[in-house]
């Protein structure tokens, strides 16, 4: 499958996952942040407007606290998750502005998305980020949004808000950036002839069988996840390209069209039925 479309796209969400933010001894990936900031920061003067959905604020949390592990219990998580975003945040200002790239801060909760008048102020705050040259740098509020029946307030995962994101701004191209190649056709974790799918045109049972958990302490959704924010992609039908987050100057490559990672894209046969 050709990737001609992906030459054409403007608007980029780029989600990048805990995994790539923190080392697996707990410190920091600077290295990764450095490389975000400075490709995000050139791609945005040459014109592209980015958007990046990070994650890593319980990570981060963690790593200020000096603790080793996530803990059980859901306002510990929420402390954490609250020091981490401001010690995240704050890198990404100095590496950004390193780059002569001004960064925002938003903090989303599901019920933003789902209440349309809140949806559109949601957008309407991004477009005019997007308008003053600002790259918007998004996570959803882990201090507030837990798990409720009556008020939805929780995305799930990072990977699911990336793919609203993209739907909510009508972005071109979401770029999932990852602790692996691309989508296998098996975990890759447990079995070594697992080869990795340069295409999906479509999110099939078996597909959705090829998936496991994380990779990492730090990961939460795995594969699943990913899987299932290119579900919203496809019904959306924007394309997502899901790629490893160790070589972030590589995105340039992903942009220009070249074969990296897993192409999601839905057929054209399959739109034409639709
Ligand atoms: N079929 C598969 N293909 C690729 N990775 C898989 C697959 N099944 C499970 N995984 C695991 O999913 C991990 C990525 O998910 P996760 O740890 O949540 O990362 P992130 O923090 O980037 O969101 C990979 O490192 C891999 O171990
Ligand atoms: N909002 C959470 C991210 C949760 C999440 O989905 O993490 P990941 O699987 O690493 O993308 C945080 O900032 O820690």
């Amino acid at each position: 499958m050709n990737r001609e479309k992906i030459k054409k796209a403007k608007r980029i969400v780029i989600k990048i996952g805990t995994s790539s933010l923190i080392l697996p001894n707990g410190h920091l990936n600077l290295k990764n942040i450095d490389d975000l900031a400075f490709t995000l920061s050139s791609l945005q003067h040459e014109g592209y407007e980015m958007i990046l959905v990070t994650s890593g604020a319980v990570g981060v949390g963690l790593n200020v606290l000096e603790m080793v592990k996530r803990p059980t219990d859901m306002a510990q998580q929420q402390a954490l998750a609250a020091v981490g975003q401001v010690e995240l945040m704050s890198l990404y200002n100095q590496l950004f502005s390193r780059y002569q790239q001004k960064v925002s801060q938003l903090l989303l909760t599901r019920d933003v998305v789902d209440f349309p008048e809140s949806r559109k102020n949601a957008t309407n705050a991004i477009n005019a980020l997007l308008s003053l040259d600002i790259i918007p740098i998004i996570n959803e509020n882990d201090a507030v949004s837990v798990e409720e029946m009556a008020h939805r307030t929780k995305f799930g995962d990072n990977d699911k808000l990336g793919a609203l994101v993209t739907v909510l701004t009508d972005a071109d191209l979401l770029i999932m950036l990852s602790d692996i190649e691309g989508l296998y056709d098996k975990n890759p974790n447990i079995f070594d002839d697992a080869k990795l799918i340069e295409n999906v045109t479509e999110i099939t049972e078996t597909i959705m069988k090829t998936a496991g958990g994380a990779g990492s302490r730090f990961g939460t959704g795995g594969m699943t996840s990913k899987l299932e924010a290119a579900k919203i992609i496809f019904d959306a039908d924007k394309q997502m390209v899901l790629t490893n987050g160790a070589r972030i100057r590589e995105i340039r490559d992903v942009i220009d069209g070249k074969k990296r990672g897993t192409y999601f894209e839905k057929s054209e046969n399959k739109k034409r039925i639709l």
